[in-house]
């Protein structure tokens, strides 16, 4: 690996500017294409339509709409087996909401506020095409998974109101199997879908599945790392050593996830998050439920080799955090959070993935939460984090989840409020802090930081026992990659399209920037991984793209 290359003046002036091609002044080492590999190397050639590289839910989704509109489809992956992680997946009206009473996701006014939140730094045509597709891709999944008796909910959200910037629709659609899941783990079920999908493709659609192959090169123009023509194959090493080449000659689909676990892509396009990940364990192409970097990005080098461009705007990252048992899910903790100088700092009431950006500025990127046990009472309701839409926790479950973690799981609690500022190691001049916001939740206006009103919950010393605990963001996922247009298609620094080449998946560039804000909670998985590959299946099959 190499950071900026040789340092030379030419390399710090292409480094300072946007990443350009895939050409003579590329710095990086992941941007310099390796030796082609040659003809005579390979040992054996695959003919199909399609070939989808990485079998995690979007290549499985790409292969399985192929494969079900009648083309011929090969998938290879590094993985011994499919791959996937978490469990939320959004969709924005589904056959499952309708029963649950749901309403359907108003494209309207949220869409437009999603716009703002990204800042304009996006292709609003694929947010479109996931949200007119989304329906029908997801209620194709939920009669997937129902044949063999996995189920579908709705996932509980924050429970901001409607109108609220923060407000999330429910909509992020979990699997499971068995109902005792639906009590705290339904939002960890992808693996039930997952396991499916890998078994749907391979044996009822007839999908050459080849698992433990990985994608070294795209063949373009009839050469390895070729950089004009048309791409129609890929070149992949399996365990023993030996090359296949995997021709399809409809389209190469790029599922390979994200570059999370290579530390020049990550210090290049998300320097923001480099230091929560850990680049010093081997690379595991079966990683599941992991924070802290996941795929090395192959399937992106790949695509820059042979001439693909980055996206322009900065790529977006997943940031998250376990939930303070009795917090909103995907929501900061909204009581009384400072930072190791007993400071406030924010208005505590965020989007989980938000505060925690905001926490990256704290000196020790971690913030300390103090409330006391009338929290349980005045805080709620509580939406309950892998529980289904509608369903929440009493006050004494809040409670008692509180003194659960605080008997060894990461929760301190005492009879005095000095007292969990000594145990969580703040200066005991924090107390004045808490009076401070004592005040403010007494006028019901906080001047400091403006948080909503019903959140201004008071510290008093009557109102305990006290509660604290640390939280320190951990980091899910890098998000995008090269340029991407609506039909999927991989883009050249002209932003020209590379025939034959798609991606799928996390690695769909120009979806999004900055931070992913979860107030589309399994956005990824709903949009880039099931709607959009779905889509391309239909559209490959209907000679669209051809
Ligand atoms: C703890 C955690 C929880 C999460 N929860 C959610 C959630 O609930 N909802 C959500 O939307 N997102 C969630 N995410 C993000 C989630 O990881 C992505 O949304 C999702 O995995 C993207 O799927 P994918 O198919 O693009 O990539 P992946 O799932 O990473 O699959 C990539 C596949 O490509 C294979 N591969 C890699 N390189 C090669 C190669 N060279 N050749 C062949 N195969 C290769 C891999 O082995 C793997 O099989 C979570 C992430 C984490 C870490």
């Amino acid at each position: 690996a190499c950071s900026p290359a040789a340092g030379t003046p030419e390399s710090k002036q292409d480094v300072a500017q946007t990443a350009v091609a895939n050409s003579a002044g590329q710095q990086w080492s992941f941007e310099i294409a390796p030796d082609p590999i040659g003809d005579d190397a390979i040992a054996e050639t695959v003919e199909t339509d399609v070939v989808v590289v990485g079998g995690g839910m979007s290549g499985l989704v790409a292969a399985a709409s192929c494969a079900e509109n009648g083309l011929k489809v090969t998938l290879i992956s590094a993985s011994k087996g499919p791959v996937s992680r978490g469990g939320s997946n959004n969709g924005v009206y589904s056959k499952v909401m309708e029963e649950m009473g749901i309403p359907r996701m108003d494209p309207t006014w949220f869409y437009r506020k999603e716009y703002l939140a990204n800042g304009g730094n996006f292709k609003p045509a694929l947010w479109y095409k996931f949200y007119n597709n989304s329906e029908e891709a997801i209620n194709w999944i939920i009669d997937i998974a129902a044949k063999v008796g996995i189920k579908t909910t709705i996932e509980s959200g924050p429970e901001y109101r409607e109108g609220d910037p923060m407000f999330t629709p429910p909509a992020a659609h979990a699997f499971y199997v068995d109902d005792s899941e639906l009590k705290g783990s339904i939002g960890n079920g992808e693996e039930h879908i997952a396991t499916e999908m890998g078994r749907y493709v391979a044996e009822d659609l007839g999908v050459n599945v080849r698992w433990n192959v990985k994608g070294e090169q795209l063949v373009r123009g009839g050469v390895a790392n070729g950089t004009e023509g048309r791409v129609d194959a890929v070149i992949a090493s399996s365990a023993d050593g030996t090359y296949t080449k995997y021709v399809g000659s409809k389209a190469v689909i790029m599922a390979t996830g994200d570059f999370s676990h290579d530390k020049d892509m990550m210090e290049r396009y998300c320097p923001q998050a480099v230091e929560l990940c850990d680049f010093t364990t081997d690379i595991n192409y079966d990683q599941g439920i992991w924070m802290g970097g996941l795929m090395p990005g192959d399937g992106h080098k790949m695509e820059l080799w042979v001439g693909g461009a980055w996206q322009k705007e900065p790529n977006n990252i997943m940031l998250g955090r376990p939930n303070l048992p009795g917090d909103q899910p995907y929501t900061s903790h909204t009581g009384l959070m400072v930072d190791n100088a007993g400071r406030r700092f924010m208005n505590e009431d965020a989007l989980g993935g938000l505060a925690c950006a905001t926490i990256m500025h704290l000196p020790e990127k971690t913030a300390y939460c103090i409330w006391g046990a009338n929290r349980a009472e005045a805080g709620g309701p509580w939406g309950a984090i892998n529980y289904p839409h509608g369903e929440y926790f009493t006050t004494e479950e809040v409670i008692e989840r509180w003194d659960t973690d605080a008997d060894g799981f990461g929760i301190v609690k005492a009879g005095t409020r000095e007292e969990v500022i000594a145990k969580l190691g703040l200066p005991a001049a924090t107390i004045e802090t808490v009076e401070r916001y004592n005040e403010m939740c007494e006028a019901g206006v906080d001047t400091d930081f403006y948080k909503t009103a019903d959140k201004l919950i008071p510290i008093g010393e009557d109102d305990g026992p006290f509660y604290g605990a640390s939280f320190s963001p951990g980091f899910l996922t890098s998000l995008g990659g090269l340029r991407t247009d609506p039909d999927l298609r991989v883009l050249d620094e002209n932003d020209q399209p590379i025939e034959g080449l798609f991606n799928a998946g996390c690695m769909i560039g120009n979806f999004y920037s900055g931070t992913y804000t979860f107030a589309m909670e399994g956005m990824n998985y709903g949009a880039t991984c099931i709607t959009l590959p779905y889509v391309l299946g239909k559209d490959l099959a209907a000679g669209k793209l051809d």
